[in-house]
Order: structure tokens, then sequence, then C-alpha cells
């Protein structure tokens, strides 16, 4: 790969298992890092559904946009489909580094797509998960069961991996966050 094909910005995939904490560290690192674009996903989740700011549309709307190229890269998960917005392009294109909630099966993808690919994937213990979606009661106990049996999904080999454990203060993971993404000075 040449040099000029490695320039603009870094596309920063939070990764993780439902519950880790990949909206709340991503807000977090959004504010310790203003220049660090949160990327908004389009989902085909009701609207207002708290957590994250995304765009809510219906599935037919979402195909169409698949149709009309709307997405650099989209994929269906817990019943629902999101797409990440073609515009994020642009935000690379400009240098920006851009931070985005991802899925670990689109990332052997994606990873072919952005030239500078990073995984910021969290980490936390089996009973954190449960019982921070308890306390998020954003979905059903039964929809949570099913994300916590699918918890534990091993990332692709190959890809840029910084790790980074939710189990203690979420202040503390902030920190350790914003530091392991600080741009490496050459
Ligand atoms: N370090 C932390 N300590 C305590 N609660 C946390 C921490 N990180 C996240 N949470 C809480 O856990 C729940 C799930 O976090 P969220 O960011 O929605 O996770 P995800 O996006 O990975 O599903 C939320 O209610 C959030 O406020
Ligand atoms: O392939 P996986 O890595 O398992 O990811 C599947 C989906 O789970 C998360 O969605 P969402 O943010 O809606 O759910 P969550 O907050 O419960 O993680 C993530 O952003 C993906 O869209």
């Amino acid at each position: 790969m040449t040099l000029a094909s490695k320039s603009g910005g870094r596309l920063i995939a939070v990764v993780g298992p439902s519950g880790v904490g990949k909206d709340s560290v991503m807000a977090g690192l959004h504010e310790a890092i203003p220049d660090l674009h949160l990327v908004r996903r389009v989902i085909t989740r009701a609207p207002e559904l708290g957590g994250e700011d995304y765009d809510a549309v219906s599935v037919s709307q979402f195909e169409t946009m698949v149709e009309d190229g709307a997405f650099a890269v989209h994929w269906r998960a817990h019943g629902l489909h999101y797409g990440i917005p073609i515009t994020v392009k642009y935000q690379l294109g400009k240098g920006t580094d851009c931070l985005v909630n991802f899925s670990r099966k689109a990332l052997t993808q994606a990873a072919e797509i952005f030239p500078r690919f990073v995984v910021l994937n969290i980490t936390a213990k089996p009973e954190t998960l449960a019982h921070r979606l308890a306390a998020r009661a954003r979905e059903t106990d039964e929809e949570i069961s099913k994300r916590l049996a699918v918890a534990d999904k091993p990332l692709p080999a190959g890809l840029e991996v910084i790790s980074l454990a939710n189990d203690g203060p979420l202040f503390q993971t902030i920190a350790l966050g914003a530091a392991l993404l600080q741009p490496v000075s050459l």
C-alpha cells in the first residue's frame, strides 16, 4: 500500500458485546477529544429509544437508501438494519478521525473499504454486561437474553485492534481510551 492511500483520518470502529459500554465510551471520548467525529448511524429502530443519537428509518426507507448507495457499510443484527452513511468518507478525506459503533461481523468488509481502519474493542465481564443491560432497560428481558447469548464473538484476524476493558468506572475507561487513541506522531 502506498503512503498516499494511507492518508486521511482513521475510521475507529468501536465493537464489543451489548451492554459493554460502546455508546457511553464513545460519548466520553468525543468529549475528551472534540476533534473526533462521532458518526451518526441510520437504524431501523423506533426513534428516541435512548442511548446513541441515530437516524431512525423504516425497513423500506433503509432498502431504498441501500439501492441509492447511501451507505459506506451496512449490516443486519438483532433484527435491525444498521447503515454507516457514505458521508463518513468526506470526513475521513478531510483528515478527521471518525468514531463509529460497529458490528464485529462487518469488520472484515470495512477493513477493505477504509484505508486507515482501527478497531476499538471494548470488553467487560459477563456479569457486568447482564447488570448493565438490565439497568439500561432499552430491550425486553427476552431481547436481553438473546444479546447476552451472543456476547462472546471472536474478532477476525489481521486487524489493528486496541482493547479497552470497561469493568471499572467510566471516567477511567475514557481516560485510558483517549490516551490509546492519541494520534502517533512520526
Ligand atoms: N463503566 C461503566 N460503569 C457503569 N455503568 C456503565 C459503564 N459503562 C456503561 N455503563 C452503563 O451501561 C449501560 C450500557 O451501556 P451502553 O453504552 O449503552 O453499551 P453498549 O452501547 O455497548 O450496548 C448504560 O446504561 C450505561 O450507562
Ligand atoms: O456483530 P456484533 O458485534 O455482535 O454487533 C451487532 C450489533 O450490536 C450493536 O448494536 P446496538 O448498538 O444496536 O446494540 P447494543 O447497544 O446492545 O450493543 C452493534 O453496534 C451492532 O450493530
